[in-house]
């Protein structure tokens, strides 16, 4: 994935909403710089008016001055250290809101293209170098910048023939900050990149950590590990080697110029074309000015590691939508709900485009019907459940929800018809209500309660310490899977959706959790079109129809009588009680 948004113009756009503190942060720069500028005059009259003159009285006056210079430089450090910070803080938690709200809108399938643990540590780890740059970084190479233009300018004031001297050395210094800063930030990126792997990899491995420890592959991922972080400490070498050599370069180039030239000075000095405190002042300002280019130099590194960072952030944030709602929606006819048409569906997974997984379906579903999804496994039948609610958009064809298009909905509209109970249940960790209120945030205490009660779950709930409020850990990890199941129909009961789409799980419950959940969801598709990737008898027994998917295809549908008579893969599977 390449940005093609410049760096500059996007941060910009971050700062614009600020960009009164920006200017003031501004304003604070420039009078510390030229009230530091100041201090070098400051010296020049310290040494020739007090010292050399040897006059106290006017020692002290310029003493006293020199100090409340101090005190206002500080003041101005204060204020815009303040300011800068802020803005790196602010703009940072700005970003993360834009990528995070972008990121909420991409599909499924941007998702299995990047790991989320990537996307994650894109998201921690280069704000984070984002708002360090922008609150310190950033404010040090302005400043710096500030102070080395104004030192020279104050340095051709005392003594034009050594600034030319000096100027001839600058494009030496900058030299070694063109060259040697364009490599280190091509390496930050790659390193940049590296950590993400690493995060993508603890992601993955301590999800999965059950499985890691049961097939104690516990040392083969460590050796996996130990292989990525050198892989990041192997980009990190060669960048500090670069940053190493050019803050190295800079300084001997700036240090040894600086020497050559103090030597010319002296030598005025001595020959009475400069005065001494001319010469401390000029040196001054040429430290000030050697020093800012260090800065500079420094920080540039930081700064392009932070252009690297941006560029990743830029991507994340501007990754297509794939789906999205139409500009002008078509509204839902009110008098029907529930009613599906499928028609002449065609469809093949955007990273898969030769493997077609459903192939010209066509079905029909009444508003109320309840219908059986049967197949083999890898028939298309979740798939059919993700191209309902539109999280993919079929190579050809139509779907229905009730005589509408679903491509011209609304997606939040389109959604909030059907209600999903996946075969693995999907359990937040927060408490039993917020998880049961999912659904339907604004539903009361009382309502999650009945929700329960008719998903038989209400049961279990209250024999946990805290009742409702018991904290179900990461994933459910404190439920059974036949407890989050219930929890997981209980959230559909409540949300209230005319249309079910039921994964039925495989697990084996034992009989009488089975007979439990079997009864949550029959008091759940009361009055529901439902949809069910069957796997049990008793499901398509119960089913007004059945639809027998093989291959993307609809090669029978019926009855379980029907079909048992009409269609031999649909014996076979019945044989084998449907389970996969
Ligand atoms: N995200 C994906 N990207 C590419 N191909 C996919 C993706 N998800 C599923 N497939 C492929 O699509 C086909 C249908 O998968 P699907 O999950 O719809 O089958 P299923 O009938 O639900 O099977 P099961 O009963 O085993 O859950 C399979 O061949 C599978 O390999």
């Amino acid at each position: 994935m390449q940005a093609n948004i410049a760096v500059l113009p996007w941060l910009g756009s971050f700062l614009r909403p600020y960009r009164n503190r920006v200017l003031l942060a501004l304003v604070f720069l420039l009078i510390g710089s030229l009230s530091w500028l100041a201090l070098g005059q400051g010296v020049r009259l310290l040494v020739d008016e007090g010292f050399v003159a040897g006059n106290s009285e006017r020692l002290n006056q310029i003493t006293l001055a020199i100090l409340l210079l101090c005190t206002l430089t500080s003041a101005a450090v204060f204020c815009r250290f303040y300011l800068m910070t802020w803005l790196g803080e602010r703009v940072s938690a700005d970003i993360r809101n834009r990528v995070y709200q972008h990121m909420l809108k991409l599909s499924p399938a941007f998702y299995s293209q990047m790991r989320t643990g990537e996307v994650i540590s894109r998201f921690t780890a280069d704000t984070t170098l984002l708002q360090s740059v922008v609150g310190s970084s950033l404010s040090m190479a302005l400043r710096s910048t500030v102070t080395a233009l104004g030192g020279l300018l104050m340095m051709a004031l005392t003594s034009f023939k050594m600034t030319g001297l000096v100027l001839l050395a600058v494009p030496l210094v900058l030299l070694p900050i063109i060259v040697l800063g364009r490599k280190v930030r091509k390496l930050s990126r790659a390193s940049q990149d590296r950590l993400a792997d690493v995060g993508a990899y603890v992601d993955e491995s301590l999800h999965e950590i059950h499985t890691v420890q049961a097939y104690g592959h516990e040392e083969h991922d460590k050796t996996l590990f130990v292989d990525r972080i050198e892989q990041v400490m192997q980009a990190a070498r060669q960048r500090i080697f670069y940053r190493s050599l050019l803050i190295a370069a800079v300084m001997l180039l700036s240090i040894s110029a600086m020497v050559l030239i103090s030597w010319v000075g002296a030598r005025d000095v001595m020959a009475g074309n400069v005065s001494a405190g001319e010469l401390t002042a000029f040196m001054f300002y040429a430290v000030m000015v050697a020093g800012s280019a260090a800065t500079i130099s420094e920080v540039i590194g930081d700064i392009q590691r932070a252009a690297g960072a941006t560029e990743r952030l830029i991507e994340l944030a501007t990754a297509p939508v794939e789906i999205a709602s139409p500009t002008q929606p078509l509204s839902l006819n009110q008098s029907v709900a529930g009613a599906l048409s499928i028609r002449e569906l065609n469809f093949a997974y955007p990273l898969a485009p030769d493997n077609t997984v459903l192939s010209a379906l066509s079905i029909d579903i009444k508003p109320g019907e309840r219908i059986a999804l049967v197949g083999p496994s890898g028939a298309g039948k979740t798939t059919l459940f993700q191209l309902l609610q539109r999280f993919y958009q079929p190579t050809a064809g139509q779907i229905l929800l009730d005589g509408v298009d679903i491509s011209a909905l609304d997606l939040a509209v389109l959604r909030a018809r059907f209600a999903l109970v996946p075969q693995e249940s999907v359990i937040f960790a927060t408490s039993v209500l917020e998880n049961v209120r999912y659904g339907r945030p604004d539903a009361t205490e009382q309502e999650v309660v009945d929700a329960c009660i008719a998903a038989r779950a209400a049961g279990f709930i209250a024999e946990f310490s805290d009742g409702y409020h018991t904290q179900l850990g990461e994933r459910g990890v404190r439920l059974s899977g036949g407890q989050k199941q219930r929890i997981a129909i209980a959230r559909a009961i409540l949300a209230d959706r005319p249309v079910l789409l039921l994964d039925e799980a495989t697990s084996a419950l034992d009989a009488v959790n089975e007979q439990q959940v079997q009864q949550a969801l029959d008091n759940l598709m009361h009055g529901k079109t439902t949809l069910i990737i069957a796997h049990r008898l008793a499901t398509v027994i119960n089913a007004d129809r059945i639809l027998l998917l093989e291959q993307g295809r609809l090669v029978a549908s019926g009855s379980h009588q029907q079909l048992l008579q009409s269609s031999a893969l649909y014996q076979q599977l019945a044989q084998l009680q449907l389970l996969n």
